[in-house]
């Protein structure tokens, strides 16, 4: 599967330690940013969606807090963007939420565990049943 990863410039440095993870074992796409020069967390958000909802696929967002992002994100229709800080996180958000981004908070979490958060997400089945009558309703939200 054909993964987007993105952040600012708060995490880029644990991206670009993601990336090098991910590419054992999944297609990666780097999009940005590429240093650590200060930038802003909703252009990055904004270019990742626009690549998971086009592509039917998910995506991994990072800023310093996780939260720039993640608020950014799911303003766009189509996108299940989840703030995960642990892998229990990362589990019920894929089962119940069926979440197509994961946010994490690079200033808050050690790329080891970061590792294991990405895992967790990236094989994590949706359940459906009740909880696809729950996306289908919100997803139409504010329309
Ligand atoms: O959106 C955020 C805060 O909720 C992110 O953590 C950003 O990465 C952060 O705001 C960037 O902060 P900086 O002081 O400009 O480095």
């Amino acid at each position: 599967m054909k993964i987007f990863i993105a952040s600012d410039h708060a995490a880029f440095n644990e991206k670009t330690i993601m990336v090098e993870y991910l590419k054992k074992n999944h297609e990666v796409v780097d999009l940005g940013t590429h240093s650590t020069e200060s930038t802003n967390y909703f252009e990055w958000a904004k270019k990742l969606v626009q690549k998971v909802v086009e592509e039917k696929t998910q995506g991994i967002l990072l800023c310093g807090s996780g939260q720039g992002v993640c608020m950014t994100a799911n303003r766009f229709k189509g996108i299940r963007a989840a703030l995960c800080r642990d892998e229990d996180d990362a589990r019920m958000t894929r089962l119940h939420n069926d979440a197509n981004v994961l946010c994490i908070a690079g200033r808050k979490t050690h790329p080891e565990f970061m590792k294991k958060i990405v895992d967790v997400f990236l094989s994590t089945e949706f359940e459906g049943g009740r909880h696809q009558t729950r996306v289908d309703q919100f997803n139409n939200l504010g329309e």
